[in-house]
């Protein structure tokens, strides 16, 4: 079934917008923690518009969130969060370090029309991080013990849309259910790029998420929604080293080390199949003493950008395209001689119809300037690279049995 088909089966906010009606809202603030502090707050920003609606209309709103995963250091408290939603609702919100127990129920109950309560990272409940069917989900401590105080259930999170977790699945198979403004916008815009049917779509691919990255790279052609493919980053060494052989030792330990060898098959595999339409770095950026560019059979050092050629060969493809779709970053961004690559194929793209997503690749679009150009900024990582590629998210699939059940 075609994406716009699916949303349009879909409940929209707007149902759900009923003054003094409780409704949590499970929104994606993970976001990147250096030594204790927020060092982007894009996903925050983002959010805000939907929490916004919903306050204004009255609701009552609890706020059903997750940052990190336990046992990581960015495994943290939404205490943190809460200033920058503050600041960006331009509103006081509650908080309570607690998700299901008495206190967090109580603070629900006590909530007025248009307050906001913030519970604290629902990745606490241990049940949280178990991936089950939506309808194992809804029978979760969570859901069991939320469900009964609310109205309404909006997902707004589409960066945590392709987990199959109690917060995001669980609530619509027992309660209404809507997709919230920041989910309707993603699906919206990627339903765009999917009915173009490949024709002038082009995907520029990097970063360091190899057997993702590779796997929409499959489907997209496949399913023909791209026309053409553009790689850098860690996934550019893969499909370099799958194109020439072994040109140069380097580039296959680099893979080595991320234990990502067998995925030099499955681009052989990929480039035996659609070869012509897949674009591979000819050159690259090594350090010596500052960038130098050197071409693919004389690397010395291993990469951390793309070359000047190759940067050259990918802006063309780019100015020939109607849609460019920008995943993960050619090169190594945190130094600012290496972010080259992907700057300047940024702001070439930022000319067509640019649709970007990735943590990395939002910091160095808002470095390259293009965040206001873009025609869609996807809160997304993982999510975004996984619809892209066609599969199909487990949220859109709970909200999708929710409106058969409780909107027919
Ligand atoms: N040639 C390279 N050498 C070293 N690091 C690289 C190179 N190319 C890309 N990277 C690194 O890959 C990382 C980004 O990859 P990733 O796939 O995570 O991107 P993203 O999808 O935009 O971000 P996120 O995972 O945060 O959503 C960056 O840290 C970048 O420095
Ligand atoms: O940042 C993300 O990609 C989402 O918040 C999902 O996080 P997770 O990969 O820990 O489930």
């Amino acid at each position: 079934m075609l994406l716009s088909d699916i949303i349009n089966q879909l409940v929209t906010m707007d149902k759900c917008l009923k003054k003094d009606k409780v409704a949590f809202i499970r929104i994606d603030i993970n976001s990147p923690i250096v030594n204790g502090k927020i060092i982007d707050d894009f996903r925050i920003r983002a959010h805000t518009v939907t929490l916004r609606l919903a306050l204004d209309a009255g609701l009552k709103v609890v706020v059903l969130a997750h940052q990190g995963r336990p046992g990581q250091d960015d495994f943290t408290s939404l205490e943190l969060h809460k200033p920058l939603l503050e600041k960006y609702l331009e509103r006081p919100i509650k908080f309570v370090d607690d998700v299901i127990g008495p206190e967090a129920r109580k603070q629900i109950k006590e909530l007025k029309g248009g307050e906001i309560l913030l519970l604290e990272n629902v990745r606490m409940l241990s049940e949280e991080v178990i991936e089950k069917v939506p309808e194992a989900q809804a029978e979760t401590m969570l859901v069991r013990k939320l469900a009964p105080l609310g109205d309404y259930f909006i997902f707004d999170g589409f960066a945590v849309a392709h987990r199959s977790q109690p917060s995001v699945v669980g609530f619509p198979i027992v309660m209404p259910s809507c997709m919230g403004y920041v989910f309707e916008k993603e699906l919206r815009a990627l339903a765009t790029v999917f009915e173009k049917r490949g024709k002038g779509v082009t995907l520029i691919a990097g970063g360091a998420k190899i057997p993702d990255t590779l796997k929409a790279i499959e489907q997209l052609l496949k399913n023909g929604l791209v026309e053409t493919v553009a790689v850098g980053g860690l996934v550019g060494f893969v499909f370099a080293v799958a194109k020439y052989g072994v040109v140069n030792n380097l580039l296959r330990q680099e893979i080595e080390k991320g234990g990502f060898l067998p995925y030099i098959d499955k681009a052989r595999y990929i480039l035996d199949k659609y070869g012509s339409q897949i674009h591979t770095p000819i050159d690259f950026a090594i350090n010596r003493n500052g960038r130098i560019d050197i071409d693919i059979y004389s690397l010395t050092q291993v990469p951390l950008d793309i070359g000047r050629s190759t940067i050259i060969q990918f802006k063309e493809i780019i100015r020939q395209s109607d849609i460019v779709i920008f995943s993960g970053p050619m090169g190594y961004i945190e130094d600012e001689k290496f972010a080259m690559g992907t700057i300047e194929l940024l702001r070439a793209g930022a000319d067509r119809n640019l649709i970007l997503g990735g943590g990395h690749t939002i910091f160095a679009a808002e470095k390259a300037g293009v965040i206001s150009k873009a025609f869609h900024v996807s809160t997304g990582g993982r999510a975004f690279i996984q619809t892209i590629g066609g599969e199909e998210m487990p949220a859109v699939k709970a909200l999708l049995i929710s409106a058969k059940k409780f909107w027919a």
